[in-house]
């Protein structure tokens, strides 16, 4: 396992130049939750890695994606953490992930109304970990692809959306805008880039947690999406 020191060379050496100090860049956390098997991790690895991975297994406690993107000429650092949706996986990491959070992606999966159904639950868990209406919230239904075996009508969805005073997105992480023969899937599917981006841009106007502050003794797996495959550290924090 990495030390702090480690995951912060790791870091800096994003930067382009080696003669002169990194820029201080604004990071920002955002937790991803649902049910297992709705397609957290294959939304993150999207976004962070650019395609969809050939194989996921049940995450476990949970994963840490990151991402520097631009805005408005500012480049800024987007945390994934990519929760484990199983009781099991991450009943002992509830407490870590929940601090310092600047923006909650709450998903479900198009194609499991149990999935849609469960959505209080989680809403339920982020209020009494003190995430309230001031941290950006949004809703994602995934596998749109899967147009033949949907359970979550876009307008009930919109409903729970507008109730929970939430944007709503459909996408798939499989096939973002068209279902492989050049359609386009439920009319209007959002690209999870897109998505991530709208997020993003919420953010950029608010205080954002620098390294430095991420909770004492807090262990992430840090995967760096790569153009040959993605890099992966797990380190823990001990500041
Ligand atoms: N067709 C289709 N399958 C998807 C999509 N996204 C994820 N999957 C599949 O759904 C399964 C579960 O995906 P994961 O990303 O591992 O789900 P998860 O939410 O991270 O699950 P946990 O880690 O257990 O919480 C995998 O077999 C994926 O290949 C999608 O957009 N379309
Ligand atoms: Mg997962």
């Amino acid at each position: 396992m990495a030390s702090v020191e480690s995951s912060m060379e790791f870091t800096s050496s994003l930067t382009v130049s080696s003669h002169l100090p990194p820029p201080r860049t604004r990071i920002f956390k955002i937790i991803v939750i649902g049910d297992s098997g709705v397609g957290k991790t294959c939304l993150t690895y999207r976004f962070c890695a650019g395609k969809f991975p050939e194989k996921t297994e049940a995450t476990i406690g949970v994963d840490f994606r990151e991402k520097l993107i631009e805005i408005d000429g500012e480049t800024i650092k987007v945390q994934l953490w990519d929760t484990a949706g199983q009781e099991r996986f991450r009943k002992s990491m509830v407490q870590h992930y929940y601090r310092n959070v600047h923006a909650v992606v709450f998903v479900y999966d198009v194609t499991s109304a149990a999935s849609f159904r469960s959505l209080p639950t989680w809403i339920e868990e982020c209020k009494q970990h003190a995430l309230g209406q001031e941290v950006p919230r949004i809703l994602v239904g995934n596998k749109c692809d899967l147009q033949n075996s949907v359970q979550v009508g876009t307008d009930l969805a919109q409903q729970f959306a507008d109730a929970h005073s939430m944007p709503l997105f459909e996408t798939s992480a499989k096939n973002p805008s068209s279902d492989g023969r050049g359609v386009s899937i439920r009319g209007s599917s959002d690209h999870v880039e897109a998505i991530f981006m709208t997020v993003a841009h919420k953010l950029k106007s608010q205080k954002p947690l620098i390294l430095s502050q991420l909770p004492r003794g807090d262990t992430v797996t840090l995967i760096r999406g790569r153009d040959e495959g993605e890099e992966k550290v797990s380190w823990t924090c001990s500041c």
